[in-house]
């Protein structure tokens, strides 16, 4: 199969290092480095205004996501703010803000936006695992994977394989929707 170009735009080296890892030898993914300005909306909407700046930017086809982490007992919050909960209260904060809740359900997400250019709307590809918080383990390599524990895991995403990380993960299932899309479209071509 021929190697298919793909762009993301991403200012966090995290992200494009699984993206890479979960994509494979397919896609020859091409970054451009930019912490494009979020506004202030639901995950989806955060991607997809990302996106159309993305496109306007590149000036062709490209992708964006935006993750969140969404606590159930405060109906989903902090959710796309997670990055400046995590910068302001760490990874410590993070759980005290569950104390005196019993549900300590969480869900992680991955919110993918894509789109052929800066014409064209985006189209959306969700990935969603649900888990717990709990005390942090493991290395703190990656954002708040020390305190995210996957329903049916015994370990945080911080403790488990980052080779197994991308075979579960919510960025791991966002990105096959994105691939399987893309699939579809080189096949129409
Ligand atoms: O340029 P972009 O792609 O927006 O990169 P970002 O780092 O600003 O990312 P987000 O706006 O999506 O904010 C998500 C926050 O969650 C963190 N994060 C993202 N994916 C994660 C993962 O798989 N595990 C742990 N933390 C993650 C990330 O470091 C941010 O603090
Ligand atoms: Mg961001």
């Amino acid at each position: 199969m021929a190697t298919q170009k793909l762009v993301f735009v991403t200012g966090n080296k995290n992200k494009l290092a699984e993206a890479r890892g979960i994509l494979g030898d397919h896609f020859q993914l091409e970054s451009v480095n930019i912490d494009l300005p979020e506004l202030q909306g639901t995950s989806q909407e955060i991607a997809s205004e990302k996106c159309r700046l993305a496109a306007k930017i590149v000036n062709g086809p490209v992708f964006v996501e935006d993750t969140g982490l969404g606590f159930n007992a405060l109906n989903g919050l902090p959710g796309p703010y997670i990055k400046w909960f995590l910068e302001s209260v760490g990874l410590e904060g993070l759980n005290k803000m569950l104390v005196g809740f019993s549900d300590k359900g969480a869900a992680a997400y991955c919110n993918i936006a894509y789109t052929t250019g800066p014409d064209n709307e985006p189209i959306l590809f969700e990935g969603r695992v649900e888990g717990k918080i709990v005390d942090a383990r493991g290395p703190t390599r990656f954002g708040w994977d020390p305190v995210f524990q996957p329903d049916g895991y015994g370990q945080t995403y911080a403790e488990i394989d980052a080779s197994v990380k991308n075979t579960m993960s919510h960025r791991f299932l966002a990105l096959c929707k994105l691939r399987e899309h893309l699939a579809k479209q080189e096949a129409q071509a």
